[in-house]
């Protein structure tokens, strides 16, 4: 389990983090989401033993943290929002050197990250592209086949073929127990990979839920095709097949009954996306 309670940490007069509260369980990832400079990557430096917080709690596997970090350490599997290595060093030698830090790395499954990811070992950090040296941070983080791994935006720079790999990567290792906590700004890949999520507006979390009971809870997308009117008591948005309206789900029913006093060719009910939801937080229920 990671479990963080009450963590604050300034930078000096900055706010870092003001109140940051989750706990993640065996089998689960929780996606960290918020905008840029929300507190995520304070968050999870705190949790790696990086910085220490102000105060608050954070344990991995039960180690509080910064106290027992060396516990910790062992434990996870990190990728930070920034990866950096050293230019001049060949990758298999990094891997090499990196096999010594852990007692169970399994040769065969970094032959298997090194292929699934299409990794050259051959070439020196300095002549990597930027998704080229996060694939060796993915497979840093992996190798060793840690319960708890800790993920710092971890597909920033990845193009969409590989991305794919690691959601699969990702999901086989979370299936055998893993406790995952992945910070991300791009809300579809949390839809996909998390089931549920934390979402920090000013370090402070505002929202957490299970990715799809929200969806469903919270309202409903209604599209209208080839209909122009209105519809009495609910605004829609106007695009070129017709309109789309966010209807409540304690309203539907009067609106469904609205919407069959008019003409139209085709109407859809869906859940919200992610993405919708964290816009309605962000802009208009949550001050
Ligand atoms: N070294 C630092 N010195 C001063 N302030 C900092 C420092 N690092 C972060 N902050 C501040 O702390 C707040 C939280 O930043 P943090 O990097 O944790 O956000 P984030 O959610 O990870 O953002 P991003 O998505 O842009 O990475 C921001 O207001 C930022 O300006």
């Amino acid at each position: 389990m990671i479990e963080v309670k009450g963590l604050k940490k300034y930078y000096g007069k900055n706010r870092g983090i003001e109140n940051v509260s989750f706990m993640i369980n065996d089998g689960e990832t929780y996606g960290l989401i918020g905008p840029n400079g929300a507190g995520k990557s304070t968050t999870i430096r705190i949790l790696t033993g990086l910085l220490n917080e102000d105060s608050g709690e954070a344990y991995i596997g039960g180690f509080r943290i910064p106290k027992q970090i060396n516990k910790v350490k062992a434990a996870i599997g990190y990728i930070p929002g920034e990866v950096n290595f050293y230019g001049d060093m060949r990758v298999k030698d990094f891997l090499e050197l990196n096999r010594n830090f852990y007692k169970n790395v399994d040769i065969d499954y970094e032959r298997y990250i090194v292929d699934l990811l299409g990794i050259d070992t051959n070439k020196r950090f300095k002549e990597l592209s930027l998704g080229n040296k996060k694939k060796v941070a993915i497979l840093q983080a992996f190798v060793h086949k840690p319960h708890y791994l800790v993920l710092d935006e971890p597909t920033n720079g990845l193009d969409p073929l590989i991305q794919q790999k690691f959601y699969s990567l990702l999901e086989d290792h979370r299936r055998t127990g893993a406790v995952v906590l992945f910070s991300s700004h791009v809300l579809s890949e949390v839809e996909k990979v998390c089931q549920r999520f934390g979402m920090i507006k000013e370090g402070k979390m505002i929202k957490e839920g299970d990715v799809n009971t929200l969806k469903e809870l919270t309202y409903k997308v209604v599209e209208i095709r080839g209909f122009s009117g209105t519809i009495h008591g609910y605004e829609g948005k106007i695009n070129r097949n017709g309109i789309t309206f966010h209807v409540k789900i304690e309203e539907l029913k009067d609106f469904l009954k609205r919407v069959t006093e008019h003409e139209f060719e085709d109407i859809e009910i869906k859940n919200p996306t992610l993405e919708n939801i964290f816009l309605k937080y962000y802009k208009e229920e949550v001050k």
